[in-house]
Formats: C-alpha cells, sequence, structure tokens
C-alpha cells in the first residue's frame, strides 16, 4: 500500500516537472546578462550533468556561454565568473561571504556534530588569521624547519620501488608537513586512513547522497586520533600550530572530541591541492623529458653548488634560500603546475545585493544567491598565457607573478585566491613543492611504466571531469624509482 502511494506520488512528480519544464520551454525567453545555462528540468535546474562531471560540465558552460554564467541546483542560483575582471570584482567584493563553504567543510568532516556553527566562527574569526600570520613571509621560516628531513626519510623508504607515483609523493609529504604543522605526537601510521578519506573527496562534495563505509570508518579513526592529539597537547612547552591551537579549542571550551574537527578542517586545506598539485607537477615533468632534464640540471647545479650536496640541503633548506635565482625553473615549472590545475575557487553567498563588474559589464548578484570563481578559463586565455592549455615548465622564467602570489594584474594567477580570502597556506605550498621537487629528482631515476597488456609507450593520465578545486587524476601513474646514489 505504502509502495503504491510513492510510486503514484514520484509519478505525479516527474509529471508536473515535464509539463512545467514543457510550458517554460514554449515561453519566449528574454535576453539576460549573464545568461542561465537552460536547464529541462524547474527547481532541480542542471544538477545531474553538474554532479556527476563537475569540471566538465562547467568547462562545457564557459565554452558555450562564455565566461559568465548562471546556473539554477536545486533551487539555488549559482553565478559562475571565469574571466581575469570578473574573478578581481568577486574578490574583493564586500557583501560576499565564506559561510556557506565552510559550513559545507564543517559539514563534511563533522557529520552530524551540534557545533558546527561555532567551529566555523572560530575558523574564520581566529584559526585561519593565525595561520596567515604564522606561515606569512617573515615568518615561515621559523615554521619549515625538519621539514626537508622528515620528507627525505620517508622517500627514502622507496628506494627501487615499482608502484604508485601518488604514494610515493603524498606519503612522504604528509608524513613531513604534518611534523611541521602538528609535530612528533601526530602520528605518520594515519596515511592510508587520510588517502581513503581524500580520494573520496570528490563524491563527498558532489550534491547527491554519498555512501561508503571504508571513508566514513577511515575519517573516523582520524577523528579520534585528532581528539587524543587535543587530549594530549602540551599547551604550556609545546608551540607547534597543533598545540597552539589545541589551547585555543580549549580556552573555546569546547571538549578534545568537540575540537577535532576543527584540525581535520586544517589537515584538509593543508593536504587536499597539495596531493593533486605534486602529482601533476612530476606527471607533467616526466611527459615533458626535455623539461625534466633541464629542472633536475639546475636542482643538481645548485644543492652541489649552493648547499654542497643533498645533506647539506636538508639542513639548509629555509624558504629565504629556495628563492634563489639559482632555482629560477624550478620556482617557474612549480607556478605552472598550479596555474594549469586550478579549476574552481570557493563558494561566496551574497549576504546583501552586489554588483560584480566583468569589464564594462554589471553583474548583478541578489541576496541570497551564490557566486562561484573558476580561473580555469582566465589561466587559459590565449592572450595572457600564449598556448595555456599546455605545460610549459619554464613560462615564469622572465615573467615572475608578485612574490605573494595574489592577484596580479596583467598576469592573473588565481590559484590561491586572493582579495579577503587569499591562501593563508600559499607560500608553504611553494615551499613544499620545491622541496619535494629538489629531493624526489635527487635522490630517483623516475620511470613512469606503461600499463595495458602489450603497451610500450607511456601516456600521462588526464585531469578528471569530476574534479572540484584544483584537478584530480584520472588513474594513477606507476613509476620505477632508481636510486642515483647511496643514501
Ligand atoms: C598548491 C596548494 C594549495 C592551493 C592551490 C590552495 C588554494 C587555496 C585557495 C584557492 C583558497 C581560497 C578558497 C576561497 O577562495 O575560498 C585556499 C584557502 C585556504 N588554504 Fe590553501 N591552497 C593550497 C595549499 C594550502 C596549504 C599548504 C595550507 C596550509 C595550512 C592551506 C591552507 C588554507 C586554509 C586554512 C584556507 C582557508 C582560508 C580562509 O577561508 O580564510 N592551503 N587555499
Amino acid at each position: 500500500m505504502t509502495l503504491d502511494i510513492l510510486a503514484t506520488a514520484q509519478l505525479s512528480a516527474v509529471i508536473v516537472l515535464v509539463a512545467y519544464a514543457f510550458i517554460n520551454k514554449r515561453k519566449p525567453s528574454k535576453p539576460s546578462y549573464p545568461p542561465q545555462i537552460p536547464s529541462f528540468f524547474p527547481w532541480i535546474g542542471s544538477l545531474v550533468g553538474f554532479n556527476y562531471r563537475r569540471g566538465e560540465f562547467l568547462m562545457n558552460c564557459i565554452l558555450q556561454y562564455g565566461p559568465v554564467f548562471k546556473i539554477l541546483l536545486c533551487g539555488h542560483h549559482l553565478t559562475f565568473v571565469a574571466s581575469e575582471e570578473a574573478i578581481q570584482s568577486y574578490l574583493v567584493a564586500d557583501g560576499l561571504s565564506t559561510r556557506t563553504q565552510n559550513h559545507s567543510i564543517f559539514g563534511l568532516v563533522a557529520s552530524g556534530s551540534s557545533h558546527t556553527q561555532k567551529l566555523c566562527a572560530i575558523a574564520s574569526r581566529e584559526f585561519f588569521p593565525l595561520l596567515e600570520k604564522r606561515l606569512a613571509k617573515r615568518t615561515l621560516g621559523d615554521v619549515t624547519p625538519g621539514f626537508a628531513e622528515a620528507f627525505f626519510n620517508r622517500l627514502k623508504r622507496f628506494a627501487n620501488y615499482q608502484g604508485s607515483l601518488r604514494r610515493s609523493l603524498t606519503e612522504p609529504l604528509y608524513v613531513a608537513s604534518n611534523a611541521i604543522l602538528l609535530g612528533s605526537r601526530f602520528s605518520p601510521d594515519t596515511y592510508d586512513d587520510y588517502l581513503v578519506f581524500d580520494l573520496s573527496l570528490p563524491n563527498q562534495v558532489s550534491m547527491l547522497p554519498f555512501w561508503s563505509s571504508p571513508s566514513r570508518r577511515a575519517k573516523e579513526r582520524l577523528l579520534e586520533h585528532l581528539a587524543k592529539y587535543i587530549e594530549d597537547a602540551d599547551t604550556d612547552h609545546d608551540d607547534s600550530l597543533g598545540a597552539i591551537l589545541s589551547k585555543a579549542l580549549k580556552k573555546h571550551n569546547l571538549t578534545s572530541k568537540e575540537g577535532a574537527p576543527m584540525i581535520f578542517s586544517i589537515e584538509m586545506a593543508a593536504h587536499a591541492n597539495m596531493f593533486n598539485v605534486v602529482f601533476w607537477l612530476v606527471t607533467w615533468l616526466l611527459a615533458d623529458p626535455s623539461a625534466l632534464a633541464a629542472v633536475r640540471d639546475e636542482i643538481d647545479k645548485t644543492v652541489q653548488e649552493e648547499f654542497g650536496g643533498i645533506h647539506g640541503f636538508l639542513v639548509n633548506a629555509s624558504p629565504e634560500r629556495l628563492q634563489s635565482s639559482s632555482f629560477e625553473l624550478l620556482h617557474s615549472t612549480v607556478l605552472e603546475t598550479v596555474r594549469l590545475s586550478s579549476l574552481v575557487l570557493g563558494v561566496r553567498d551574497a549576504v546583501r545585493d552586489v554588483d560584480l563588474k566583468d569589464g564594462e559589464r554589471v553583474i548583478p548578484i541578489r541576496k541570497g544567491e551564490y557566486v562561484v570563481a573558476m580561473p580555469w578559463a582566465a589561466h587559459r586565455d590565449e592572450g595572457l598565457y600564449p598556448d595555456g592549455h599546455k605545460f610549459i615548465a619554464d613560462r615564469f622564467v622572465h615573467n615572475k607573478v608578485r612574490e605573494d602570489l595574489v592577484q596580479n594584474p596583467g598576469k592573473p594567477f588565481f590559484s590561491f585566491g586572493g582579495g579577503k580570502h587569499p591562501c593563508p597556506g600559499r607560500l608553504l605550498a611553494i615551499y613544499e613543492l620545491k622541496v619535494m621537487a629538489i629531493i624526489y629528482f635527487s635522490l630517483f631515476d623516475v620511470t613512469p611504466v606503461p600499463q595495458g597488456y602489450g603497451s610500450s609507450q607511456w601516456t600521462p593520465p588526464q585531469p578528471s571531469p569530476e574534479s572540484t578545486g584544483t584537478f584530480h587524476t584520472t588513474e594513477d601513474v606507476i613509476v620505477k624509482l632508481r636510486p642515483r646514489f647511496d643514501f
């Protein structure tokens, strides 16, 4: 009986939606700006295309409707801005808030918690500004000692390895980055759980229901570990970022279990984009052997001449010394990878009516609507970046972006956001990517192994059409790592 009622209700809903869509289609549409992406169904709008192949769907919208367009998703209006001027305007606009974005992040890490609201407020008022201060140019050098050695020690285990490129890069990166941010009490053995969680992220951020026991259990174990980490923090003597955050959580009367999602959200911010970018950095270099040879020559020469060899580098690899012009090609390669792997920035909600600018045109955003910026198009603008869809390792050699890596008029570089909410980890990210590349290519000859029966040639994987934020990959790369010397 109940099933009959349900089936009848579903059928009626479909009939109403189809009829509505048909009537709507027949109405002559008013010309408007920005263009609205047509969708067959009212209310749910473009949900299906958007959710299943988000990156691809958005890129197709730009190609068809231009760099500013609107879509309807489950009753919400989202305006996407992808031109340089519109993104600049989005970044500095008053009246656009990160409230919804932060809520969804905490909803993801702390599902079911009644403290999401409180955690969001503490994150944006206290924790993100604290990170910005600690990871600023002047103080970054106090945070980074130990990163290079921790990365090296973990990477050594991969000598003569044949297997996942992703693992060989992200495991040492995860361990080293946590060592400097959270200190030695945070267990490196959490890597496998974090990877399971990370790989499920594209599904988790989709608007469709997502059930996966392995990633849910991995997240629960990570949260338990973090709760213990906060519980045991030596807040009087330990001055690692993790201990400072633990102290602040206690000050806000949050139990260690209630506060764990806060540190988890910082873990996610510190690793999610890095895991993607580091993968593309090595993959795109492997796909361009002459660029790889040039980058490695630069690394070998500079490590020898300026640090006396790799062991000297491990102890003296400060952010200032890595700014040296002797690493100019590596610096350019890192920026090029970050430019090319960037798809979407954050979601903003309009807390009042806002007019954004796209050159001479005005983009009206009504209170309650959402805006999303897509650097993907601006970063491929042929007038600004010739052959912008290609990886060109030395693209930034003679044309460096500003040091703080945000908003660079004339040569847009939006990968780290900017304006009111720039990525506070941007300088750390660039530092880590450089150190990683230097150690990885100093230690190993890296050979990609062709996959598939009978294939003798390796081809790099494509960015995944389901990506969000930075590009994920469609598949891993299998590599052989042959030590270049006895370490
Ligand atoms: C290549 C690596 C990275 C990329 C491409 C990246 C990109 C971004 C972007 C675009 C935003 C702003 C999103 C928005 O507009 O709402 C952001 C925010 C953030 N990033 Fe990064 N990031 C990277 C690495 C890091 C690292 C290493 C950390 C270290 C802790 C970090 C911490 C954060 C935090 C805490 C925020 C939130 C800031 C806020 O909402 O005020 N990121 N990141």
